[in-house]
């Protein structure tokens, strides 16, 4: 089997929040007639500046055609090569990478008329425990907006919710307070969310003032990069620390700080299935949990992730991914399925990623390029079309 081509098709879909994210759907043709599929998702953060997809389509073919999909580990050596990791948690060359390691997974298992999590090892678990976001709270009055999500989410089965903090402490506050009197034991909040905003101290400084509410880790409570300052974190307080792996260099570093006590692992933000898959081998060996986390994906790059998930031995926190829940649309005939907050794995009977585009849903949400709209910065850090200052 030799790669014959490749196509890019970018996508914006609109949130419920009515926040739009860009991601670019990856197909790559094999010379027997089959199709793998990818997802570069979430072009929509920061750093403010978009990609060429014409001349990224150019620069993939020109890595890809001629080679065998089934040379996963050379094809990611060349695509580290062109897109290499970088000390940051956004960098798009590990979203151009992801898209092109999950096709090359579900073209190989497709032609093996496996799953990818067969492809991958095999299965541990058969669904996984997910949390449901609540975005950050910048005013008061949207306190009782995210109480109504949780309210509206349990409802539907979520009961574990992750709740991103540290712009108004007096509203993260109110909506822990109202969750614990509105809801109790019924509701679980899984996590604290820094997003590197706050310095290790300040992080800890809230932390305590929250600590009065019931929550079960802390993720990011310290700058990009500050290994010590999330060791130091850790050090004072008794909650497990999270945080997110965006490079093997940064991943390196936080064991040799023993900066945390859980890896968040997306395929995403460490460029792909393969990369994510070395990372949580990284994990185990340093005795460290892993969590599957979120640029918040649609059904193609979800599903990579339950396949993952399902084949990692050290999976023992409640993970993220749910992309498909905070979208008006998704862009397969099938959407990945959601159970009582479990993310179901695709079935074994369901050769490759097990997800089949949808066209007419792709080009009721497909646009030209990745070119950004009229947005601004805290936008995109709390992922909102809120224009209030
Ligand atoms: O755990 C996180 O941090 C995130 O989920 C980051 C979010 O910004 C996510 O990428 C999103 O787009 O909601
Ligand atoms: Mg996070
Ligand atoms: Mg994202």
């Amino acid at each position: 089997m030799k790669i014959s081509d490749l196509r890019l098709t970018v996508i914006a879909m609109p949130r419920n929040t009515g926040f739009v994210c860009k991601h670019v759907i990856v197909e790559i043709d094999a010379d027997n007639g089959l199709t793998g599929i990818g997802e570069m998702s979430d072009f929509s953060h920061l750093p403010h500046y978009s990609l060429d997809i014409q001349d990224m389509a150019v620069v993939l073919k020109s890595i890809l055609l001629g080679q065998s999909p089934f040379d996963i580990s050379l094809l990611n050596k060349e695509l580290l090569s062109n897109f290499p990791e970088t000390m940051f948690y956004y960098e798009k060359g590990n979203f151009i990478r992801n898209g092109i390691d999950a096709a090359l997974h579900d073209l190989c298992a497709k032609s093996l008329g496996i799953s990818v999590a067969e492809f991958i090892g095999g299965r541990i678990k058969e669904k996984i425990k997910v949390c449901y976001p609540i975005f950050r709270h910048r005013f008061m009055e949207e306190v009782e907006e995210n109480l109504a999500i949780v309210r509206e989410r349990l409802s539907k089965g979520f009961d574990t919710f992750r709740l991103y903090v540290g712009k108004n402490l007096d509203a993260d506050e109110a909506f822990l307070a109202g969750v614990k009197q509105e809801f109790g034991s019924k509701v679980t909040i899984k996590s604290l969310d820094f997003s590197h905003l706050l310095d290790w101290k300040s992080a800890l400084k809230a932390t305590k003032r929250l600590s009065q509410y019931d929550f079960q880790m802390v993720e990011s409570p310290a700058v990009q990069n500050d290994f010590e300052g999330l060791h130091h974190y850790r050090m004072n307080t008794e909650y497990p620390v999270s945080e997110h792996v965006w490079s093997f260099r940064q991943q390196s570093e936080m064991i040799k700080h023993d900066s945390v006590d859980i890896f968040n692992i997306s395929p995403i933000f460490i460029g792909g299935i393969t990369a994510a898959r070395k990372a949580a081998a990284a994990a185990e060996v340093a005795g460290k949990s892993c969590l599957i986390g979120t640029t918040q994906e649609l059904s193609v790059g979800t599903a990579a992730m339950a396949h993952l998930g399902s084949s990692l031995v050290n999976l023992n926190y409640t993970s993220d991914p749910t992309g498909p829940e905070l979208y008006i649309g998704d862009i397969v005939k099938s959407p990945v399925q959601y159970e009582k907050g479990y993310l179901l794995v695709p079935g074994r009977d369901l050769p490759g990623l097990g997800m089949e585009l949808d066209w007419d849903q792709i080009n009721k949400y497909r646009v030209d390029d990745l070119s950004w709209g009229n947005v601004s910065v805290h936008q995109l850090q709390d992922r909102t079309s809120q224009t209030k200052k």
